[in-house]
């Protein structure tokens, strides 16, 4: 049997539902061995993020080492990534390790409205991050603040934005757009050449903590399974819908997705 691996370079969320805690419970959904990276630890639960421990960078280089340097890995999928030292820190390991199949998730802020990555560390994300990635998965702010655009809310300006994020370095971009509004989440995948929308129908809950998180983390695991970045795209689609679509209900803020949905309910 064939072991395929994906690792997550990401924050830890002590509620479970976003950050590492959300990408491997994807990646063991999905068939792939997860393992894990932290760059920070967040004290955390449905309700907002408590407070911030940031790895010291030479740490975060020390577990990529030790992770690539042994086991290796079929694919990356960045997430929480905090400063800027942190940045330059993964991208040095990246480029090192010819790390092929990269999913880069610009996490900027959480639900709450807390910092997950320092203003300071905006151009390091444009400058280090975007040239390596295979696929870069902005939401709609995140999309904003990467390409300068004020306002992203029509498709032809989710259009507009891929090219701008292509140009930027990216092989393949999608914009999420969970953070629209209307009956329907349309989602564009972009690969320089053909734009593709994927759509669904809009859940209305509040349990949508850590749905990018989960969304990146399952292209990474369809990559790393040697899917093209189309099929990857839509897998992890389907994956976030039945996820969102049949909630936990636990917590008293916005709970998190269920990672077991898309495996063990009806679709
Ligand atoms: N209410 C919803 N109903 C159906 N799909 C949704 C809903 N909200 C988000 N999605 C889907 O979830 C995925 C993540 O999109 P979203 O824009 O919420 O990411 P995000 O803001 O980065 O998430 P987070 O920061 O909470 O982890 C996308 O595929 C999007 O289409
Ligand atoms: C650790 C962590 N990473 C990412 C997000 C974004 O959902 C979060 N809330 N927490």
């Amino acid at each position: 049997m064939a072991v395929y691996k994906a690792l997550t370079v990401a924050g830890s969320d002590s509620g479970g539902g976003a950050g590492i805690q959300a990408d491997i419970k994807t990646f063991q959904e999905l068939g792939v061995f997860g393992m894990s990276v932290l760059t920070a630890l967040t004290a955390q639960n449905t309700n907002g993020v408590h407070g911030v421990f940031a790895v010291p960078p030479e740490f975060v280089a020390q577990q990529m080492e030790a992770v690539l340097s042994d086991l290796g890995t079929d694919a990356v999928k960045t997430g929480m990534l905090f400063d800027s030292s942190i940045i330059r820190t993964v991208a040095d390991k990246l480029k090192e390790y010819k790390v092929k199949n990269y999913v880069l998730d610009p996490v900027m802020i959480a639900k709450g409205g807390a910092p997950l990555l320092l203003e300071e560390a905006v151009a390091a994300v444009k400058e280090y991050l975007l040239p390596l990635s295979t696929v870069v998965t902005p939401n709609l702010p995140e999309a904003e603040v990467l390409t300068g655009m004020k306002r992203i809310e029509t498709i032809e300006e989710m259009k507009e934005a891929a090219r701008i994020l292509h140009e930027g370095g990216a092989l393949n971009v999608v914009i999420k757009g969970g953070h629209g509004t209307g009956p329907q989440v349309t989602d564009l995948l972009y690969d320089g050449d053909t734009f593709i929308e994927i759509t669904a129908d809009r859940f209305d809950t509040p349990h949508t903590h850590g749905t990018g998180c989960t969304f990146a983390a399952a292209i990474a695991a369809g990559l790393a399974q040697g899917m093209s970045v189309p099929d990857a795209v839509k897998q992890a689609k389907a994956f976030i819908t039945a996820a969102i679509t049949h909630p936990l209900g636990i917590g008293s803020g916005h709970g998190p997705t269920n990672h077991w949905a898309y495996n063990r309910c009806e679709k």
